[in-house]
């Protein structure tokens, strides 16, 4: 194709074969029509004749010389006597030969018939040379028009084979012009192509030509910011120049105290290699201490329970509550109540007919006495000891329960004597905390101190309470079926909600939780007094790996209800029987008591729920607590010197020797 583009656009037309051939039709038309007809004719002697002029004139003279014969006078006589029409036919005769030439000879014959018409139709006599000489004429040019005919007929041959060449040059044309028109359109759907790929390239380096310019202009930026980097960095190196030249100089000060100083690191290095060994040595006397220390918390705790054991497996702690702005008393000492020391308090009563030196344990509840009872305690706490004062006392106990003994710690007194304010505390801060929450305290510290012994404990709580001796859970749902079991030496409550505790706090959330759920009523000795018994059960499991021991102490706290007289207690109907209720478990919790101190074969721990559930806790081989709290409201005294005799019969108990259930 491409060798083709250069012939095209080189100007070099093709031949304009329609001009060429309308051309040629004009010129051939007239010599087409004049060649007319284009049949064939076979060859006659006639025709002979004809084609050859010489003879065709012989003929033609032939005949007129016999015409002339025929009227022997002349010709135009022979004429004049041969009928016209004779004349006229041997003309067309003659002419008719050349029937088939072109339109001059008709023209002639059309002429030589004119004549003839006019010499018939007028009669005039023709001189026979004049139509002679225009007959020789005729003939003449009739040779003539043949001759122009047969070149006309050799130019027409040569014609129609420059047409035919024409037309096959034509027709190569043609289809040079159809390949070509294929071509254009090929190179037009190329440059279609091209063009839609030149926009998209266009698009894509202006796109790039954007985003060069952007960078342009973006290093542009970092040149400046550069140079001013580098104008600030010139000045700094001179700065630093003169900095290292002060360097220089201070550097070989420096030197010569590196050197000092590295004489210093041999020698520490000497000093600390002793230290090493100081260190392992240390070490090694560490872990016999701590050794030794296990040893030594192992004889501390037998120590320790030695002096719980001399002591007495069962205590008593009295307290005479402070007085408060209820009780409607000066503040100060009071009259009735004299604590002598730490160990015993003389009761003043007035108007009393009892001998003032009369036994407490021996004096009758009422009638005639003495007007001053003296009471003697393990510790007396007056009005205004305080909390930390008493739990100091209380902690040894604590202790044991870590170290696998059952303790029972309760509370004994009339309504509003401050047995709850004992046991659980005021509202006034941490300093108020009662034996409970100052307990858990110790217990999870001593947990956490017991830990670098080896001692893993285990700490459980459960909390009830005994109405009317029913129990209830004050930790799980209200209204379940609870029976006291003895399991392995373990008393156990059925259906009772056992929580582990493994902080100060979550304690702290189960108090809570049970002093919602428990019962108060309204009595005349105090409007808002306890009303049942309070159990916190605190179980203690204690592993220790180093040693193999493990120990299992139970630590009970317990808030009795108030205790008071029934005829001063002026209760009728359900108060009357709760009352009932708590001074017959109460009375039974002394009996039992005194059945242990005087080791009867019985123990009436069945007589009450109150004694079932700690007959553990109470028997000869647990450690008990009691707190008799006592009012400091005169118009008490005869309560208070109740309680009073009860703790000290309490108190002259030897139940036994307390054993630990440990292994
Ligand atoms: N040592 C004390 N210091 C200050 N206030 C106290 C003290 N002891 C008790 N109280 C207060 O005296 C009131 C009665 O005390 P508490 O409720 O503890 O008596 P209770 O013996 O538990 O009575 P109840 O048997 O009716 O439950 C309370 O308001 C308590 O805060």
């Amino acid at each position: 194709m491409a060798s083709k583009i250069p012939a095209f656009t080189s100007g070099l037309k093709p031949p304009s074969t329609s001009s060429s051939l309308s051309n040629l039709a004009k010129r051939r038309v007239p010599e087409m029509t004049t060649s007319q007809p284009t049949e064939k004719r076979p060859r006659t002697t006639d025709d002979t004749q004809t084609s050859n002029p010489s003879s065709s004139r012989l003929v033609r003279s032939k005949s007129v010389s016999n015409l002339a014969t025929a009227a022997p006078n002349s010709k135009s006589a022979t004429l004049s006597r041969a009928p016209s029409s004779t004349l006229r036919s041997q003309a067309s005769s003659t002419l008719s030969r050349t029937a088939s030439r072109p339109t001059a000879c008709a023209n002639i014959t059309k002429k030589v018939d004119s004549i003839s018409n006019a010499i018939s139709n007028k009669g005039v006599k023709a001189k026979p040379q004049t139509l002679e000489s225009r007959m020789m004429i005729i003939e003449k040019r009739l040779g003539e028009l043949e001759t122009e005919n047969a070149e006309k007929k050799d130019t027409i041959t040569v014609l129609d084979s420059s047409k035919k060449s024409l037309e096959v040059h034509l027709k190569d044309k043609e289809s040079v012009v159809n390949i070509l028109s294929e071509e254009i359109d090929n190179l037009k759907k190329e440059i279609r192509t091209l063009e839609v790929s030149n926009a998209t390239e266009r698009s894509l380096l202006e796109n790039k030509i954007r985003e060069l310019e952007f960078q342009k202009s973006r290093a542009e930026r970092e040149r400046t910011n550069l140079e001013g980097e580098l104008i600030a960095s010139q000045k700094e190196i001179v700065g630093l120049k003169c900095s290292i030249a002060e360097m220089s100089s201070a550097s070989a000060g420096m030197r010569a105290e590196l050197e000092m100083l590295q004489r210093q690191l041999n020698s520490e290095k000497t000093d600390n290699t002793q230290l090493r060994n100081n260190l392992s040595a240390a070490t090694a006397e560490i872990q016999e201490l701590q050794t030794r220390l296990r040893q030594e918390e192992t004889l501390r705790r037998q120590l320790h329970n030695t002096v719980q054991e001399l002591k007495g497996n069962i205590r008593v702690f009295c307290r005479i509550r402070s007085i408060i702005p209820s009780d409607k008393m000066p503040s100060g000492k009071i009259p009735h109540l004299n604590v002598l020391h730490h160990r015993s308090l003389e009761v003043h009563k007035l108007n009393s007919d009892m001998t003032l030196n009369e036994s407490a344990m021996n004096a009758p509840a009422s009638g005639k006495g003495p007007s001053k009872f003296e009471f003697t305690f393990d510790r007396v706490f007056g009005p205004n000891s305080t909390q930390q004062e008493i739990f100091e006392e209380l902690s040894q106990l604590v202790q044991s329960a870590l170290d696998g003994y059952n303790v029972c710690i309760f509370a004994y007194g009339q309504t509003g004597s401050g047995k709850t304010f004992t046991m659980e505390g005021g509202t006034a801060g941490s300093e108020s905390d009662g034996m409970i929450p100052r307990s858990v305290r110790l217990i999870f510290a001593a947990c956490e101190s017991l830990k670098t012994k080896g001692w893993v404990y285990k700490i459980e709580a459960s909390f009830l309470e005994i109405y009317n001796e029913q129990i209830r859970d004050l930790l799980g749902p209200s209204g379940g079926n609870h029976e006291i079991r003895v399991v392995n030496n373990e008393t156990i409550v059925t259906n009772l909600k056992v929580e582990e505790v493994t902080n100060e706090k979550q304690v702290h959330n189960l108090l809570a939780r049970a002093q919602q759920q428990r019962a108060v009523a309204s009595t005349s000795c105090n409007e808002h007094s306890s009303r049942s018994h309070s159990v916190l059960r605190l179980k203690l499991t204690g592993v220790n790996d180093d040693t193999t021991e493990t120990s299992n102490g139970v630590l009970y706290m317990v808030d009795l209800a108030g205790s008071e007289r029934l005829k001063e207690s002026g209760a009728t109907g359900d108060r009357l029987v709760e009352t009932k209720h708590i001074n017959k478990s109460l009375s039974n919790l002394g009996n039992v008591i005194m059945a242990l101190a005087t080791k009867e074969s019985h123990i009436p721990y069945r007589n009450s729920k109150l004694t079932l559930l700690l007959q553990q806790a109470l028997g000869g081989s647990a450690k008990t607590l009691m707190f008799v709290n006592v009012s400091p409201r005169e118009n008490c005294i005869n309560e208070t010197v109740n309680s009073l005799r009860f703790a000290a019969k309490v108190n002259s108990c030897h139940i036994g020797t307390a054993v630990k259930n440990n292994s």
